[in-house]
């Protein structure tokens, strides 16, 4: 039996420092590094999981933070499914430059998937006072522009997998409503013979 076969484009866009890379490190790779190295200008990494009788291969952008780049990480957006936008927790500044970038991605991508990610809820385990970003705030504002949210910590893997197979599951979901519409294919009769691959640059 044949997989059908789906590539999602994934990026990763937040403040510098927010702990992009060490999300996708620790979902890809199962690692943790401490040590903070700047993305320049965007790095790719790839994962392929499973999701009923589809392959979905999450092609993930993780971008550079930091203002010098704004224009770089706009441009690894474009075309993207899904946007992982990512706010430290113990961060308020953060939280705003999530805003900026869900803004950004509303006016250029609307049809890309908006997932807001606080990272580092480890620290907030550990001392609650350490919370600078409001859960109310974040859930009004998850509401209002239609996104999932997630609460992560790339030390302990808390919430990491969870989120990507949601964003992976989501795009599954929505590329055989696509496949259904456009195509009439009926992929639960087809699933033994059809392969396909559907490409969002
Ligand atoms: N406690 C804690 N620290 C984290 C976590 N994730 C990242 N960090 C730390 O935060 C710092 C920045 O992490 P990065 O993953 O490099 O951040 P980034 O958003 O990719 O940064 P830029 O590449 O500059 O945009 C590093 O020192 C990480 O070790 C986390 O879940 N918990």
């Amino acid at each position: 039996m044949t997989a059908m076969k789906v590539d999602a484009k994934v990026v990763l866009l937040g403040e510098d420092s927010v702990g992009k890379t060490s999300l996708v490190e620790r979902y890809v790779n199962h690692h943790f590094c401490p040590i903070y190295r700047t993305t320049v200008p965007a790095e790719f990494l790839a994962k392929s999981i499973t999701i009923g009788d589809k392959v979905v291969t999450l092609q993930i952008w993780d971008t550079a933070g930091s203002e010098r780049y704004k224009a770089m990480s706009r441009l690894y957006s474009r075309g993207a499914s899904a946007a992982i936008v990512c706010y430290d927790l113990t961060e308020s500044s953060s939280f705003q430059k999530a805003r900026f970038w869900v803004k950004e991605l509303q006016n250029c991508e609307e049809h890309c998937k908006i997932y807001l990610c606080g990272t580092k809820n480890d620290l907030i385990k550990e001392d609650s006072s350490k919370r600078k970003v409001n859960y109310h705030d974040v859930q009004e504002f998850a509401d209002e522009i239609g996104a999932q949210y997630f609460e992560t910590s790339s030390i302990t893997g808390n919430n990491v997998d969870g989120l990507f197979h949601k964003v992976a599951e989501d795009y599954s979901n929505s590329a055989s409503a696509f496949m259904q519409e456009e195509k009439g294919v009926d992929l639960g009769q087809k699933k033994d013979s059809y392969f396909y691959t559907c490409c969002h640059h």
